[in-house]
């Protein structure tokens, strides 16, 4: 990296740095008065008067939602509009029109911004023409001559640095932007994620840029970038495929809420409406409530593949024949529904198109034909006192409209009548609840697990008795007062599929965060929202902690029914600090043992590792006073982070009390994917160690871009001692 020669020594006074700083002015008038235009000519269709032609309408409502779009593309918010500019070696050659002037360098911001002649001010990031400032290197520098950072704050230059990329030496595998990404990696942090966009380096950008239609699946350690790579491809592919993704949009997953938080404002900081980010459970819609699983046995269960079949089974149970013939009166008649015919009305209903609830269409209208031509036989009259009191009830029912039979009516014409009369019989409806019940996912699945006859039934043969019991809910539990988990959530997906309850939308592209944890059934909520090989599947399977852990990316990948995928790692570690790095490197080694690969760390910060013996009684004050060093120390964030499973542990702790706004208390699962000046991991106090705490360690410690403190209950465990020597 190099200054322009003419700098002083501040550098604020140089030819270079004024020339643009009166670009970025310029910029910034450009953008403001495209904004005015746009928001006079919205004033202007407002002001309109109401009436008019539909055609005027029409008009006027267009002129309001495209101005609105546009003014939402134009949004920077606080951001720099523009951080930097390539200058090319060689100007292309302007054979599209005589007299066109040829433009040999070109600024790169966060948005496009012509001037008045329509020659391009700012280009946006994401344009072809941006991606030889993202890739170019001394070995390869993509026709350019010069690289330009542009540090812009409050709409004013504050900063400028080069880098060049002919006539120097400098080894391929240099750093983009090198000042400005040690700048942004050293800022402390925020309980939200920073977008990437101005020093986004050569090989994620390579990444972000990939076309649409493949599946790829990114991996790399923790502080890869992986998750900055997801969000920059999202906002990527909206824009470079607008025309086709406009309608369907682009989904990004992440593994929970909190970090659906953690991440929720960085596609609006790169100016991208259209991209939906989701936690799987909250894909589902209606929304429900839902929380994560706490017992591994029934969250394996609920994950595994054999739960479709279990489903599909049960579903099926539900299209029963009577066991014993059901009288439905009908006017001064008795209808019998027999066994045999209830089955000929399921067999209708099994051989029909559709999904269950559809297929109920089918079923009723089957029965309600067979018992009308049984009505037009005669029927059975009625005897029974109760009957006749009925029918006497039926027939002043100002609902039940009786078939009057007219000479000239055909039987079909009153085959039809009777129809349309039974289906609004509320005893024919009982009926048709009993043989084809019309089925909605929550009660459906809170009945099938809270009677064990019905799993049985349903799951006898791919389900142990054990797993069934793993399977029960407790029977004091009420549907209205149920707190479902995460993996019933995918269940109920799954059911809405089967009956054909919800339609999901389907989305052009779907990006996975932190895949390395779904289970197969997560990934069939997934698919159904997918278009066939349309995925960007980014993960670390070192980092898994889900009872699927251990899978290869082969397995992970199988139940989205993708085989055809290119697998990338991503080679740079942005976040650790060398100490950090060290002993993490040292447990991946332990938990994937020889296929561990080793990412390069690139921040020179030493970072800081302790561990703390603390008694319960007093665990809450250490860690209160720790909490406070480290906010006095930065103006960053702090996370305490317990096990998975340690509840008792994780209501202790969130008796500290600390400043919210800067301080995260969750169990592991609750910080996966997300980011912290400091990490204290409390209670990880085992002492012999087992693969999945040694790998929720992993995944708290690697957490951390400055410091950890251990806080031990009993005593530090030998093995971490040996790790950490
Ligand atoms: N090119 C870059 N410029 C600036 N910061 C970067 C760059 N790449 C990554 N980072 C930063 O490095 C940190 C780690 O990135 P990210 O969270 O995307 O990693 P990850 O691979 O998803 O990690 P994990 O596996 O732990 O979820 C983030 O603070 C991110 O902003």
């Amino acid at each position: 990296m190099a200054r322009d020669p003419q700098d002083n020594r501040d550098g604020m006074t140089s030819a270079a740095f004024e020339e643009e700083h009166a670009y970025v002015e310029l910029a910034y008038a450009a953008l403001d008065g495209l904004r005015s235009r746009i928001e006079e000519s919205m004033q202007q269709a407002l002001e309109l008067p109401r009436g008019g032609t539909p055609q005027a309408r029409l008009e006027r409502d267009v002129t309001i939602e495209t101005s609105l779009t546009r003014l939402s593309r134009l949004e920077v918010g606080a951001h720099p509009l523009l951080f930097g500019r390539i200058d090319l070696a060689e100007a292309p050659s302007a054979d599209d029109g005589e007299g066109d002037k040829v433009q040999t360098s070109y600024h790169i911001g966060r948005i496009s911004l012509s001037d008045d002649s329509g020659d391009p001010l700012v280009v946006d990031w994401r344009a072809p023409v941006a991606e030889a400032f993202y890739r170019a290197t001394v070995l390869h520098p993509m026709n350019l001559r010069r690289r330009w950072h542009l540090a812009v704050a409050q709409r004013h230059l504050v900063g400028l640095e080069y880098e060049d990329l002919v006539g120097s030496d400098r080894s391929d595998r240099e750093l983009v932007g090198r000042a400005s990404l040690y700048a942004a990696l050293e800022r402390p942090r925020t309980l939200e994620m920073a977008n990437i966009v101005e020093t986004i380096q050569a090989d994620q950008d390579e990444l972000i840029r990939r076309p649409l239609n493949r599946t790829i699946i990114i991996e790399g350690s923790p502080g890869t970038g992986k998750t900055a790579v997801a969000l920059h491809r999202a906002a990527y592919l909206v824009y470079t495929y607008r025309w086709r993704l406009e309608r369907q949009g682009v989904l990004v997953l992440g593994p929970s809420e909190s970090f659906v938080r953690y991440v929720r404002s960085v596609l609006p900081s790169l100016g991208e409406s259209g991209v939906e980010v989701r936690s799987i459970s909250g894909l589902r819609e209606p929304r429900v409530d839902s929380t994560p699983g706490v017992d591994p046995i029934a969250m394996r269960l609920k994950g595994d593949l054999r739960m479709s079949r279990v489903l599909r089974k049960a579903v099926r149970d539900r299209e029963r024949p009577l066991k014993r013939p059901v009288n439905i009166p009908f006017g001064s008649r008795i209808l019998v529904v027999s066994p045999e015919l209830s089955q000929r009305a399921v067999t209708a209903g099994s051989s029909a198109r559709g999904r269950h609830n559809q297929r109920r269409k089918v079923v009723e209208a089957f029965l309600a034909r067979e018992l009308a031509i049984e009505f037009l036989r005669g029927g059975q009259l009625s005897t029974s006192p109760a009957d006749l009191n009925e029918n006497v009830i039926n027939l002043f029912d100002d609902d039940l409209d009786l078939p009057l039979q007219l000479p000239e009516d055909s039987e079909e014409d009153i085959i039809r009548d009777v129809v349309l009369q039974l289906r609004r019989l509320e005893n024919f409806q009982r009926v048709m609840d009993r043989i084809w019940p019309s089925l909605r996912a929550e009660e459906f699945l809170f009945d099938l697990l809270k009677h064990r006859s019905l799993l049985r039934l349903a799951g006898g043969s791919v389900l142990r008795d054990e797993e069934i019991d793993a399977l029960l809910l407790d029977s004091e539990l009420a549907l209205e007062t149920i707190q479902w988990s995460d993996e019933d959530v995918v269940l109920l997906d799954e059911i809405d599929a089967l009956v054909g309850a919800h339609d999901p939308k389907i989305f052009g592209h779907v990006i996975v965060d932190e895949a390395q944890d779904i289970s197969p059934m997560a990934a069939r909520v997934i698919r159904r929202r997918t278009s066939k090989d349309s995925l960007t599947i980014l993960g670390d399977l070192a980092q898994a902690i889900s009872p699927f852990r251990g899978r290869s990316w082969s397995e992970v990948l199988s139940p989205f029914g993708v085989s055809d995928f290119e697998l990338i790692r991503l080679p740079m570690n942005y976040r650790s600090p060398r100490r950090l790095a060290e002993v993490a490197d040292h447990l991946r080694r332990r938990i994937l043992g020889s296929q561990a690969l080793t990412e390069v760390p690139i921040r020179t910060l030493a970072g800081s590792l302790d561990t703390v013996v603390a008694r319960q009684v007093d665990l809450v004050e250490r860690l209160e006073r720790q909490v406070q060093a480290w906010l006095e120390e930065s103006e960053g964030t702090v996370a305490l982070v317990v096990p998975d499973g340690a509840q008792d542990l994780l209501q202790l702790i969130c008796k500290c009390q600390v400043d919210v706004a800067r301080v995260f208390v969750a169990s592991v699962s609750g910080v996966k994917g997300m980011e912290f000046d400091s990490v204290a991991l409390v209670g990880f106090d085992v002492p012999e160690e087992g693969d999945l705490l040694q790998r929720e360690m992993y995944v708290a410690l690697t957490r951390a871009t400055r410091s950890v403190s251990m806080f031990f209950l009993n005593s530090i465990p030998g093995w971490v001692e040996s790790m950490l020597a």
